[in-house]
């Protein structure tokens, strides 16, 4: 899967490159791959996913994003490679063809393509939006702390100039309503994933809260299940657990706010690596970065289908 026509899937692409690769995935799987536009960015960008069906009508459906914080580059890169991966398997790998046989995939490489442009351009590290906030200088919102799920708790900012920067309102930011208004419209997801780097962590809700999620069993054991196929293939080890116990506690996330709204299978990805590199992780390890996490996406994907 290194190279696919020219695209160089072991290097980190421009937008524009991203979008063109999605858009020739798309024309050349006519069947089953559809570039949907969901919305336009804060700086007016599209907001492009790849619906990936064999059938018709609202099939049980799973999400997959990467990209919200446009810093994490290795995301939104393994993001591209998987759509690939899905066109270039479907009909031949077992796993990947009996899901989407019963279930529609949607992804998203970019989340936040204003972020990714200004990361590209002007500074590595951004990690926000690109709105505007009236009265203050700073510019962004987290866009992980701007879903309507323990929206004004712990775990998040009031601070325009802070990293973690709520926003004015849930889904102030126009990248979050257009995932939210899509999904809520779609009616039949049944799995939310939010793929992030790094830390090499699997993690379920909640965020916004330490107690246990009903599901919570569930969740653990798929996520170890996961992460045992992830190591399988270059022995990269993750952590498993609730992102509050995990991590920190962090409020407004997707994943939670997917959870609270039937959506029980919802993970997180924390990719490559676990800071030797971070955020600058080097290209040479995107596609074995892309490659073990596809592993575990597949038993995730494949537990929704069996329930
Ligand atoms: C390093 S990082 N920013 N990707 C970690 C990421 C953890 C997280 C993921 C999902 C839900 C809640 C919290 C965050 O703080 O948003
Ligand atoms: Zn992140």
């Amino acid at each position: 899967e290194r190279n696919n026509g020219n695209f160089n899937y072991g290097a980190y692409h421009s937008l524009e490159k991203i979008y063109q690769e999605m858009g020739r995935i798309a024309s050349e799987n006519p069947q089953r791959v559809h570039w949907l536009q969901i919305g336009l960015s804060f700086e007016k960008r599209p907001l492009y996913v790849l619906k990936f069906s064999t059938g018709e009508g609202k099939r049980p459906a799973i999400w997959l994003n990467a990209g919200i914080h446009s810093r994490e580059w290795v995301t939104q890169a393994t993001a591209i490679w998987i759509a690939r991966k899905i066109v270039s398997d479907f009909g031949i790998e077992p796993n990947i063809t009996s899901i989407l046989d019963e279930m529609d995939i949607f992804l998203m490489p970019v989340a936040n393509p204003d972020g990714y442009v200004y990361s590209q351009t002007k500074d590595r590290l951004w990690r926000k939006t690109r709105s505007t906030t009236p009265g203050s200088h700073c510019v962004g919102v987290d866009p992980n702390r701007n879903w309507d799920a323990g929206f004004y708790g712990k775990g998040s900012s009031d601070d325009p100039c802070s990293d973690l920067y709520r926003g004015p309102k849930p889904h102030s930011e126009v990248e979050v309503k257009s995932v939210m208004d899509f999904i809520k419209s779609h009616g039949n997801f049944k799995s939310f994933i939010d793929i992030h780097s790094y830390s090499q962590l699997l993690m379920f809700p909640y965020g916004y809260t330490c107690t246990k999620a009903r599901d919570f069993d569930e969740l653990y054991k798929v996520g170890k299940e996961a992460a045992k196929a992830l190591k399988s293939f270059f022995g990269t080890k993750y952590k498993v657990g609730a992102i509050c116990p995990t991590v920190y506690q962090a409020s407004g996330s997707g994943v939670d706010w997917a959870y609270e709204n039937g959506i029980k299978y919802a993970f997180t990805f924390e990719l490559r690596d676990t800071g030797l590199y971070g955020f600058f992780l080097p290209a040479r390890q995107i596609l074995p970065t892309a490659q073990e996490t596809w592993l575990a996406l597949k038993v995730i994907m494949k537990h929704v289908k069996d329930h």
